[in-house]
């Protein structure tokens, strides 16, 4: 079950900003990039992509949530420049990773940071477009990360419960920080997720606080789907 009080959990996520596990951290040792991944970070930031990736704690995180699990088939909404799309696809041996991003450019730079990966399947459109498809082709998943547009996280969450099979787990990245950041808000309630999920007899899930690489707090919701 989810936590009752957000406002209590945005309070403790202040507080342990300080601790924000980062490369330059003395927690850093843990923290070891390949060559793949330092390429895609380097190649992100000489295009112009937004520096938006998971922290190098949460792209390890997902790799061993789906070495736990011995997650077969992954889907991802937000791609961005393939960085999380890494960790996941280097995750499990034989393990396949479908990305969904709707943007041109953002498409073409994790094509070249994705190079040698066959195990990805990147798709470019709108998410909302795509996941009916996906269904519809009978596509089921282990795991899901939704790391997208924070309006649409809502649908993007009901779309993977759909579509992840029992005992699979669904990531929802970037839950909290709208209501610590204070951004305008388009979406009609800054809770609305977290009260979706905690009435969602279809999962068992948790809301834990992150602490990401730029600083940020942040928190994100892990679901088990029963
Ligand atoms: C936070 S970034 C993803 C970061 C990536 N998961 C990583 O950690 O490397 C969010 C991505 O979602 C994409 N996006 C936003 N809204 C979308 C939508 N409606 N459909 C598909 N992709 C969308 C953006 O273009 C952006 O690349």
């Amino acid at each position: 079950m989810l936590i009752d009080d957000v406002e209590y959990c945005s309070l403790s996520l202040h507080l342990s900003s300080d601790l924000a596990i980062t490369m330059d951290s003395p927690y850093q040792n843990l923290l070891t990039h390949n060559k793949r991944l330092r390429n895609a970070i380097s190649r992100a930031e000489t295009e112009g992509i937004p520096a938006i990736q998971v922290s190098p704690a949460h792209g390890r995180q997902l790799s061993i949530l789906c070495q736990l699990m011995q997650a077969k088939s992954v889907l991802e909404i937000g791609t961005l420049a393939g960085y999380s799309t890494i960790w996941l696809a280097e995750s499990v041996p034989g393990i396949k990773v479908t990305s969904i991003d709707h943007n041109p450019k953002h498409r073409s730079i994790a094509e070249v940071n994705l190079r040698g990966l066959d195990n990805v399947d990147l798709r470019l459109g709108s998410a909302l477009d795509i996941l009916p498809d996906l269904q519809a082709s009978g596509a089921v998943f282990d795991f899901v990360l939704i790391d997208a547009d924070w309006e649409n996280q809502h649908l993007y969450f009901d779309w993977a419960v759909k579509m992840t099979r029992k005992g699979g787990c669904i990531y929802v990245d970037n839950v909290v920080r709208k209501i610590t950041e204070g951004v305008e808000r388009k979406d009609p309630d800054p809770q609305s997720l977290i009260e979706q999920v905690k009435g969602d007899s279809r999962v068992t899930a948790t809301l834990l606080s992150a602490l990401g690489s730029r600083n940020v707090v942040d928190g994100y919701i892990l679901a088990l789907v029963k």
